[in-house]
């Protein structure tokens, strides 16, 4: 069995990297546990792959510290990290059998043949590709070429595993099947794992724990429900999944609290005790049409107008302009489910408690 019983933490403490003029990484910190798998989520451009890189080794040197366990690497060349990174392009040696490059990083290390044979069988194994290890990388699919990419990085028994959008060049359903196989491998091996995507599917689908990037800062860290039902800003909340965000106020009165949007959605309480802005956050599955003897006071109604509708297989979504705002509803589709026509003058209502406050 490959040894990773060495998998450790990292550390990355006030990380800055400029491109000339462009600050790319601003002051990042941030902690991922021995034997996390974390996620990198972020738009493009958002600094998630040379955070990566600077963990790597690759790229200049960053200022601040990155630490993997007890050891400060922020200087060191990559081979002396002992980290693991997966590129999207996967880098296979063309000329050689996809053994051989399982075997490359073992040769280069002097390893003993006979544990170099026994460890590329089990990496093989590990990946399920031990029966094509005579073949030549052109001689496999994408999803195969990836998964001889991972073998020959956790065959040399790296610390920590980074993945540089691994997943990008397969179809829609391999990718499915190779995050599964990638967290499978990673659970077994217990290995430290960063996995850099702007895929939020992704990054859901397999982290422990992420963070959201924006223009090289971080915006939060946690679990993806976690993140996903209490997102701390606009950005987040917008980023993870479809949001209706409404920017107002929150204000407490008297008999109770009441956001008041910019557009003027809700009434302003009589003499407000506290006014609080920000910008109220709801999704779209919590967003209900009609239905307007079921609301309560627990709910936040809109009159609205149905402006599109889309068939989404699974869900239906509308978008609903109330007041100058556009929110959209999903409905799960049923057969014979009964579908609202655009131009349709609706009530929206949203539970109170499905709603969340967060800055601006
Ligand atoms: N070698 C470089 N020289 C100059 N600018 C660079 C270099 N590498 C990256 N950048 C810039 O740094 C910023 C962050 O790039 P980075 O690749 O880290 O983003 P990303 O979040 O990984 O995006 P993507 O998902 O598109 O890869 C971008 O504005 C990019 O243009």
């Amino acid at each position: 069995m490959l040894n990773n019983s060495e998998s450790k933490g990292i550390k990355i403490q006030n990380v800055g990297l400029s491109f000339g003029e462009t600050e790319v990484l601003k002051r990042v910190s941030l902690e991922i546990e021995p034997s996390e798998f974390f996620a990198f989520l972020g738009p493009s451009g958002s600094g998630k792959s040379t955070l990566l890189r600077a963990i790597a080794g690759f790229g200049p040197t960053p200022t601040g510290r990155i630490l993997v366990g007890d050891q400060d690497v922020t200087r060191l060349p990559p081979w002396q990290r002992n980290v693991g990174m997966v590129f999207q392009s996967y880098a296979l040696w063309p000329h050689m059998s996809v053994r051989k490059n399982v075997a490359f990083g073992l040769e280069e290390r002097k390893v003993p043949q006979q544990e170099i044979n026994r460890r590329v069988g089990e990496a093989l194994e590990l990946v399920g590709l031990s029966a094509l290890a005579e073949r030549k990388p052109n001689e496999l699919s994408g999803g195969q070429q990836q998964r001889i990419a991972l073998a020959r990085t956790v065959v040399v028994e790296p610390r920590v595993l980074l993945l540089d959008e691994p997943l990008s060049n397969l179809d829609a359903n391999l990718r499915v099947q190779m995050r599964r196989d990638i967290l499978n491998l990673q659970r077994e091996l217990g290995l430290t794992t960063i996995f850099v995507t702007h895929d939020q599917e992704e990054a859901n689908t397999t982290s422990d724990r992420m963070a959201v990037l924006s223009d090289g800062v971080i915006q939060q860290v946690g679990a993806p429900r976690e993140l996903y039902d209490h997102p701390c800003n606009r950005f987040v909340a917008g980023f993870l999944g479809s949001a209706n965000i409404l920017d107002g106020a929150l204000q407490t009165g008297a008999l109770g609290q009441v956001f008041v949007s910019d557009k003027g959605i809700e009434q302003p309480v009589d003499n407000p005790l506290a006014i609080e802005r920000g910008s109220l956050v709801f999704r779209p599955q919590s967003t209900m049409l009609g239905g307007l003897e079921e609301a309560s006071g627990e709910h936040l109604t809109f009159n609205g107008r149905v402006v599109y509708r889309e068939f989404l297989g699974s869900l239906i979504r509308y978008g609903v302009d109330v007041s100058g705002h556009h929110l959209a509803v999903d409905e799960v589709h049923t057969i014979g489910k009964h579908h609202v026509e655009v131009g349709s003058n609706v009530v929206l209502r949203v539970p109170r408690d499905q709603t969340v406050l967060v800055a601006a």
